[in-house]
C-alpha cells in the first residue's frame, strides 16, 4: 500500500480526487494514495466538513479493492482501517488511543483522526473502496481545542514530516488489510471491541432525539452498537445514536 503515491499541492477534498480518476477509467492499482499538503474542502462522516490547515496534518485517500467483501461485511473493512490508524498512533504516544464508533479515533478525551469510506459496489460485493483518513499532526492551534488534539500537542513537537508518518500510516494499513483477508474478522473485531470509547461506562446518548444514559457493550459483527439502556440491550445503526460528548 501507498507504493504509488500521488502527491497534491492543493485539492479539495482527496477522496473527491480519487473517485474522479476512478470514474475517469484512470486504471489504478490497488494501494494507490493521494496525499494532499493543502486539503481546503475536506469531507467528515454524514455530510460535516474536515477542517485542516495548510500543510500542517496528514490528508490521504487510499484505493482498496476488497472484492472478498460483500456489502454486508462493509464494518469490517472501516474496523481494520481504524486499527491500523490506532496502532500507528500507539507507535507514536504512550497515551490511551480508542475509537469511538464507528470509527472516530480518540486521544483521551479528544478527536485526532477521522475517516471517511467510500465503496463502489458491484453486485453485492465491494468493486473498490476510497479510503480517507486525516490526522491532526503539526496543527495546534483549533476552533474547537477542547475536543479535538494533535499528535503535535501530544508530544510537545511540531516537526513531524509528514510525507515519513504517511509511509508508516501506509505500512500499518496494509499489515491490517492483509490480515483482514487472511484470517477470519472476528479476530479484528474483537481487537476493535477492546479499543472502545467509552465502554462499559454510564455515559449520555442522543437517542431518536432523546437524551438517554447507557452503557456501550459492543459493536456487533453487522457494526451495529450495542447499548444497554434501563437494563435492556439495544443495538444501532450510524444514524439512529450519537455520543453525547458536552
Ligand atoms: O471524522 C470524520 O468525519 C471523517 C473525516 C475524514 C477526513 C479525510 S481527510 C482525507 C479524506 N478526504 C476527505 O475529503 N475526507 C477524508
Amino acid at each position: 500500500m501507498g507504493q504509488n503515491i500521488i502527491y497534491l499541492d492543493k485539492v479539495a477534498s482527496t477522496n473527491d480526487y480519487l473517485r474522479e480518476l476512478l470514474s475517469n477509467f484512470k486504471p489504478l492499482a490497488e494501494g494507490t494514495a493521494i496525499l494532499a499538503e493543502d486539503q481546503f474542502q475536506g469531507k467528515g462522516q454524514r455530510g460535516s466538513t474536515w477542517v485542516s490547515e495548510p500543510g500542517k496534518n496528514l490528508t490521504t485517500s487510499i484505493l482498496l479493492k476488497p472484492h472478498f467483501l460483500s456489502i454486508e461485511q462493509q464494518f469490517a473493512l472501516s474496523a481494520s482501517v481504524a486499527i491500523a490508524v490506532v496502532k500507528w498512533l500507539k507507535s507514536k504516544t504512550k497515551l490511551p488511543v480508542t475509537v469511538k464508533w464507528p470509527n472516530d479515533i480518540y486521544v483521551g478525551s479528544k478527536k485526532i483522526a477521522g475517516i471517511l469510506i467510500e465503496n463502489k459496489l458491484k453486485g453485492n460485493k465491494i468493486d473498490a473502496s476510497i479510503i480517507g483518513i486525516g490526522i491532526n499532526i503539526n496543527q495546534v492551534n483549533f476552533d474547537t481545542a477542547t475536543t479535538i488534539t494533535s499528535l503535535s500537542t501530544l508530544t510537545d513537537r511540531d516537526d513531524y514530516v509528514i510525507k515519513d508518518l504517511a509511509v508508516e500510516l501506509f505500512a500499518s494499513l496494509q499489515k491490517e488489510y492483509n490480515t483482514l483477508y487472511t484470517q477470519s474478522w472476528r479476530f479484528q473485531l474483537d481487537y476493535y471491541n477492546e479499543l472502545l470509547f467509552w465502554k462499559g461506562e454510564e455515559k449520555p446518548f442522543l437517542v431518536a432525539g432523546e437524551k438517554k444514559i447507557g452503557i456501550i457493550k459492543a459493536v456487533g459483527i453487522d457494526g451495529q452498537l450495542q447499548v444497554l439502556i434501563d437494563n435492556k440491550l439495544h443495538k444501532f445503526n450510524i444514524k439512529e445514536i450519537s455520543h453525547l460528548i458536552s
